[in-house]
């Protein structure tokens, strides 16, 4: 499973209710799943997002299990090219953590992003 996560070096900064977090991703010939050219396999996009928001929830904290990964893919992402992962946590009510993320991909324009992909998650802490 290493493999799958090879490049994979999350950044965190605090945030009102927890922490943020960000990845700049290249990923490796083996990592540019396709089922269609071209486009990554979006269950490996999701994949990566459940582990960016599991680290998010987990840093300097209890880890906590994902409820729902709800995903939405507005554009297809290049395999090959960078893409930049977030995560961030929206409102926390007791165990129950709801984040949301994204995957930034290169927009037309030099220094611009555009968000490919968007999450909403619920992520929740064990009971004590
Ligand atoms: C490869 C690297 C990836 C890294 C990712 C790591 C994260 C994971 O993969 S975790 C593994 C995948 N997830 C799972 O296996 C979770 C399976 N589900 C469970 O074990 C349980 O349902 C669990 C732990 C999420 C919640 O159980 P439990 O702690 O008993 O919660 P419970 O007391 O029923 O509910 C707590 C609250 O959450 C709410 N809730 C629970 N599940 C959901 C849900 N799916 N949607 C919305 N709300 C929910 C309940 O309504 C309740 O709300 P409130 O307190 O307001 O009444």
């Amino acid at each position: 499973m290493r493999s799958l996560f090879e490049g994979y070096r999350p950044t965190f900064k605090p945030h009102s209710l927890g922490y943020e977090a960000e990845s700049l991703l290249l990923l490796t010939p083996s990592q540019q799943m396709c089922y269609y050219d071209g486009k990554l396999f979006g269950g490996y996009i999701a994949l990566l997002m459940d582990r960016i928001l599991a680290d998010c929830c987990k840093h300097k904290d209890k880890p906590a299990f994902t409820a729902y990964l709800n995903t939405s893919f507005n554009h297809s992402v290049p395999p090959s090219g960078p893409m930049l992962l977030r995560a961030w946590p929206e409102k926390v009510e007791g165990r129950k953590v709801f984040l949301k993320g994204s995957v930034r991909i290169p927009g037309k324009e030099a220094h611009d992003w555009v968000d490919a992909v968007r999450t909403d998650a619920l992520f929740i802490r064990p009971k004590p």
